[in-house]
């Protein structure tokens, strides 16, 4: 987030980028809250007689259907006018507007220091203006906002929306958020407004039923961009679970669903489908199918089937809450994504278990001297770096005294082969559901 750039004994300078704090500001961080990061990424300690300041204009772009309005905040923050070829421009207004830390002059002696935080501190009770802009100037003031380092924040006033208008959303009763699940949501909603930005959760955790909630909030059309079909059946699943939304406001426009897209409140859909218009390939069309059709739900509900096996497809957005074991057969080369995603399946919260007496365990099968060792330590380094333990086993004991299915040296290599060669395939269009990537285990 900073660097110190400047290490004299009683000042500590850290240059924030414009873009570090747009990202601070967007998750609702404050002044005090840098500082307080600051402080605890300090290399050494701070003498008690200085203080610590962090200086900045902002700007918040508000958006109110058709209008556009610009808050901004006097103290440090540049005047925005409209230039004569009607692009917009921005201008500093004036002498009295402090400049960021990093362009301060380093003062003589810590007591004029001090004084000059003072008056910036009194700068800081400040007023906020705000007024219409132009919807045509938007753009052009953007990127006038981002070349001066001022990025605007884009929140949406929709409340105050009347010209779209509201779409019949609520959350149903059985919708109990989680307590992250409120402050993802509390950091998107903190100010009234629905702020612009990122959720970031881990898998399984919940992020679908965040974006219901921050839709039955809202209550406008929404656009929901999955990245896979897959994903979008999980979408309009997890609607209906969470949500009053009822099908005839819900609208799939994947290559083979292709409902009404024009007037949809909610058009779930994947990047593909409005970027290229692809075609889904083989092995997401098989998944999906699996997914819906009633004997996967059957099988979900089944105790008496506890494993399933599965392919690549399963590694995002396939929703077996119950499952709590996972043997990796086969993987994407060393790819941390995937292992992450792979685990997201068994980390889900199982319905009525007490977590400190639940275990997940996730097993991956990696043949000795081959390239898949190079690989599987790179997966394992990601895992201990996400604080998950790890144990390798060389040798299970008594297994070369059962009755083995590939019980020769030969047999083995030839299963290898097979295994890798299928690896290969898998990213061509036609590659056949029999390659089976994982195994779950139900409870
Ligand atoms: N607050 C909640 N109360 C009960 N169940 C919940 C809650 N939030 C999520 N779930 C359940 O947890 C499971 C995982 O949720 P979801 O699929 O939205 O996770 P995700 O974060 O999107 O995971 P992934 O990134 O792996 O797709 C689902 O079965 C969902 O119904």
């Amino acid at each position: 987030m900073d660097t110190e750039v400047n290490d004299i004994k009683y000042i500590q300078e850290y240059k924030l980028t414009v873009y570090s704090l747009y990202a601070a500001e967007s998750v609702g961080l404050e002044t005090k809250d840098i500082i307080e990061y600051l402080k605890r990424l300090k290399a050494v300690e701070r003498p008690q007689n200085t203080k610590t300041r962090v200086t900045r204009g902002s700007a918040d772009e508000v958006v109110r259907s058709s209008q556009a309005r610009v808050a901004a905040v006097t103290s440090g923050s540049k005047a925005i006018t409209t230039g004569p070829s009607n692009d917009a421009v921005i201008t500093g207004t004036g002498s009295d507007a402090p400049p960021l830390v990093s362009t301060a002059d380093i003062p003589e002696d810590i007591s004029n220091f001090n004084a000059k935080i003072d008056k910036d501190d009194e700068y800081l009770s400040k007023e906020i203006i705000s007024f219409e802009i132009d919807q045509n100037h938007l753009e052009p003031l953007q990127k006038s906002c981002i070349a001066l380092e001022y990025p605007l924040l884009a929140e949406y006033d929709f409340i105050k929306d009347t010209q779209n208008p509201d779409i019949p959303i609520d959350l149903k009763p059985n919708a109990i958020l989680r307590p992250y699940q409120e402050r993802a949501l509390g950091k998107m909603f903190g100010n009234g407004r629905a702020r612009s930005g990122l959720i970031v959760l881990p898998c399984g955790a919940g992020k679908s039923l965040v974006g219901v909630t921050a839709e039955s909030t809202v209550r406008k059309k929404a656009l929901v961009l999955c990245n896979s079909s897959v994903s979008v059946e999980q979408w309009k699943a997890q609607f209906k679970m969470w949500s009053t939304a009822t099908d005839n406001i819900i609208c799939r426009f994947t290559s083979d669903l292709k409902e009404k897209p024009m007037n949809a409140s909610i058009l779930i859909t994947t990047y593909p489908m409005i970027m290229y218009g692809q075609k889904r390939t083989h092995e997401v069309e098989q998944t999906m199918k699996l997914n819906d059709s009633k004997s996967f739900k059957c099988l979900k509900n089944n105790p008496a089937v506890n494993t399933i096996f599965v392919c690549k497809i399963a590694d995002t957005s396939f929703d077996l809450p119950d499952a709590n074991v996972l043997i990796e057969i086969s993987t994407h080369s060393g790819s941390r994504r995937q292992e992450a995603q792979r685990l997201g399946r068994i980390l889900r919260a199982k319905k009525g278990a007490i977590a400190e007496d639940y275990y997940a365990i996730f097993y991956t099968l990696v043949s000795r001297d081959t390239t898949e060792m190079g690989y599987s330590r790179r997966r394992q380094r990601f895992l201990v770096n996400q604080g998950y333990s790890y144990k390798v086993v060389t040798h299970l004991s008594g297994m070369e005294e059962g009755d083995l299915h590939f019980e020769t040296k030969e047999e083995q290599i030839h299963l290898l082969q097979q295994v890798l060669t299928a690896s290969d395939r898998e990213g061509q269009e036609e590659t056949p559901l029999v390659v089976l990537m994982m195994l779950f285990i139900l409870k």
